[in-house]
């Protein structure tokens, strides 16, 4: 049987899915690559790869895009690593650098400063270039937050804005899977959810970081009806920048 070729987030939100999947049969079945996320959604859209833990705001962009599994990548409310980090309050920025690792967060920066905050910013993505903000995500962010004058949960911010929890990455497939992988897919993901507690042991401790609280209570794994709902929005406010 041709493995199934699938690349995953190399962070530290996706690592019980990883401790899932390597703890379960399904190990044998797949060639696993892990990868920044913008990385994960140029494999996924080339068709490198058959499925993806993709940033959710490039489905658009997948053909025969499907949702292959019952987790994802989310928040309901802030979620500790998806960052607007600024040096001025909102309604003063002018600029923002955006996050070369990301597509989901780069994108809900700018719905968010379009629709909610209602303000007119130049973005670059320009690593040089001085801005008064900047994006950024993922483990990188990890006790960051004082380092900054402002910092803008954007989780929190979408929740603010919608009253909807969110979605940054989901499993997208580019075809169609046949459900028996599905199955025992959906069951190594919730395995590795279970064993969080395995997970976090094996983690490097993070100054000023509450890793714990990340993996238990800030993330949240679910897709669930408010979640897709959140997404449809998301998209249809992507289409509209
Ligand atoms: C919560 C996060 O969600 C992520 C954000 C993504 C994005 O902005 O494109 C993609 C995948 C997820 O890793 C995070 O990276 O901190």
């Amino acid at each position: 049987m041709n493995k199934i070729k699938i690349s995953a987030v190399a962070y530290t939100n996706t690592k019980a899915f990883i401790y899932g999947l390597e703890h379960s049969d399904i190990i044998n079945k797949i060639d696993l690559s892990l990868d920044i996320p913008s990385d994960c959604a140029a494999k996924v859209i080339s068709g490198q790869v058959d499925i993806g833990l993709m940033p959710v705001a490039a489905i658009p962009l997948v053909s025969n895009a499907n949702i292959v599994a019952d987790y994802c990548i989310g928040s309901d409310g802030a979620v500790n690593s998806v960052f607007i980090f600024s040096d001025v309050p909102v309604e003063k920025i002018k600029t923002l650098r955006l996050d070369g690792h990301s597509r989901t967060s780069n994108n809900l920066a700018k719905v968010l400063l379009k629709f909610y905050w209602k303000q007119e910013v130049e973005f670059t993505t320009d690593p040089i270039v001085k801005t008064d903000a900047i994006v950024l995500i993922g483990d990188r962010t990890f006790g960051k937050k004082n380092n900054f004058a402002f910092a803008y949960d954007m989780g929190e911010e979408w929740k603010k804005f919608t009253g909807l929890p969110f979605m940054y990455a989901a499993w997208v497939a580019n075809k169609e899977i046949d459900q028996a992988f599905k199955d025992e897919f959906n069951a190594a993901l919730k395995f590795g959810l279970e064993h969080r507690k395995e997970v976090l042991k094996e983690l490097p401790k993070t100054e000023n970081f509450d890793l714990e609280d990340y993996l238990y209570h800030k993330l949240q794994f679910d897709v669930t009806e408010d979640r897709k709902k959140a997404l449809n929005m998301f998209l249809g406010y992507i289409e509209e920048l």
